[in-house]
């Protein structure tokens, strides 16, 4: 157990402590794989990226229209220009043009060196091979610059970031192929318990269906995570060592659910502590008190509670940072809006809370926010129903109805 102390009045560690002793004591992977870029959604950026061209590599057309130089026309006079050819995206017209003479362009198309204007075709009129510009017309418009998004050279994205589709899309301007990640994480996760059933079969007296394990996939499900499912395990310290040592050796991070509490069926703390080392166990959170976070050899260990939404938030508030500052990730951060509620409130001081509330828009256009349902954290319906925690601190004692709360919506991030 390594020495963190327990400062909070409650003899528990509170939130901010927490995240912080997990950030500071995860080391990000080293290891990096070269990958080709359809392949990199979500990914993390190990090298920054640099453009080896100019984007776009010519001067192009921004509409369909007529190309001309303005040096052929006087300003404010209307002017007839002879049509003699097309430039075509991806087919250039490469014929030198005498003064008076344009050519025909579509969107996308190199501009003829002659040509430093480009006029829409609704501006104009035509009469076989001629052109009328307007009175109005204007010069220089319609044509982006060679290197008008990026110059060859420019720095293209910073490494490390979580790579987004615009991302992607810029990198394929950029005729970047191949780009170096960062390695994927191996996640193991698993449930405990003797009164756990799987799916497919059916449940006697005192069973119940592991829900855990279906929420902790659907939330490590990630980009940057190759995910094993260990099933689960039985309230024996036997078979929970056993479990925790191989899965230990195989993976970089291993989460697991329930008997991380202090009753007389609870042995992942204890056997944590046999195998490895305990950084922390309880936190001033609620749901999510009970919290083993520790390591065995080189894996990582989260040892959630067993209610299903303590496992919501506790893997939402710790685990994911945890595995974020493991893979690379920029730490991110929750966005926190302040809305009124018009629910009341129930809190007793001691624990920072994550009720379930769901976020809305009134007529007026104006965010609010309302207690989902009840809030004991067996309840999955409430929590399948939210869309947002509604984070009371520690040390309130509650809320009236049409108060000023704050709410985090779900996956919403800075
Ligand atoms: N005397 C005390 N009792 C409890 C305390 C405490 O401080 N003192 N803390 C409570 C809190 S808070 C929580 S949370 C729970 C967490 O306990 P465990 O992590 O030991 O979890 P279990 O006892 O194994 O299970 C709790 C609850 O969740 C159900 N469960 C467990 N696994 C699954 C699963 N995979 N799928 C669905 N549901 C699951 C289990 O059946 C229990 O009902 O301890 C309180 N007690
Ligand atoms: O973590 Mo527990 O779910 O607070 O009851």
């Amino acid at each position: 157990m390594t020495n963190i102390c327990y400062p909070n009045k409650y003899d528990l560690l509170s939130v901010e402590q927490a995240l912080l002793e997990i950030r500071k004591a995860i080391e990000t992977v080293t290891e990096q794989e070269l990958i080709d870029l359809p392949q990199a959604l979500g990914r993390v950026l190990f090298d920054t990226v640099v453009s080896p061209i100019d984007i776009p590599p010519q001067r192009t057309a921004a509409m369909d229209g007529y190309a001309f130089a303005a040096g052929d026309v006087s300003a404010g006079q209307a002017a007839k220009l002879q049509v003699i050819g097309i430039a075509w995206a991806g087919r250039p017209f490469l014929v030198q043009q005498k003064p008076g003479q344009c050519v025909r362009i579509f969107t996308g198309a190199v501009v003829p060196e002659f040509a430093d204007s480009v006029i829409a075709q609704e501006q104009i009129e035509t009469d076989g091979d001629i052109v009328s510009l307007p009175i109005d017309w204007q010069p220089y418009k319609n044509i982006r610059a060679a290197g008008s998004d990026v110059k060859q050279h420019e720095e293209l994205i910073t490494a490390p970031k979580k790579l987004t589709a615009r991302d992607l899309s810029l990198m394929a301007a950029a005729g970047i192929e191949k780009i170096s990640v960062k390695r994927k994480l191996k996640i193991g996760f698993f449930s405990t318990g003797d009164e756990l059933v799987p799916l497919g079969e059916p449940l006697a007296i005192g069973q119940i269906y592991d829900s855990n394990r279906y929420l902790l996939a659907g939330l490590i499900s990630d980009p940057n995570h190759t995910v094993s499912d260990l099933g689960i395990v039985a309230d024996d310290p036997l078979k929970l060592e056993q479990t925790f040592k191989n899965a230990a050796q195989q993976h970089d991070a291993i989460i697991c659910t329930g008997g991380a509490s202090v009753g007389d069926a609870d042995f992942v703390k204890q056997t944590l502590e046999k195998c490895g080392q305990v950084n922390f166990w309880k936190l001033a959170i609620k749901p999510g008190k009970p919290l083993a976070f520790g390591k065995i050899g080189s894996c990582w260990f989260f040892g959630l509670p067993g209610n299903p939404v303590a496992v919501l938030v506790t893997y939402e508030k710790f685990v994911k940072p945890g595995l974020e500052k493991l893979a690379g990730v920029p730490s991110t951060q929750a966005l926190r809006l302040r809305v009124h509620c018009d629910s009341p409130l129930k809190k007793s001081p001691g624990r920072q809370e994550y009720q379930r509330g769901i976020l809305y828009q009134q007529a007026g256009g104006e965010l609010a926010v309302r207690l989902a349902g009840q809030q004991d954290s067996h309840q999955l319906k409430v929590a399948s129903q939210s869309n947002c925690f509604i984070v009371l601190d520690a040390d309130s004692t509650g809320m009236d109805a049409g108060e000023m709360v704050t709410v985090e919506p779900f996956s919403a991030v800075l």
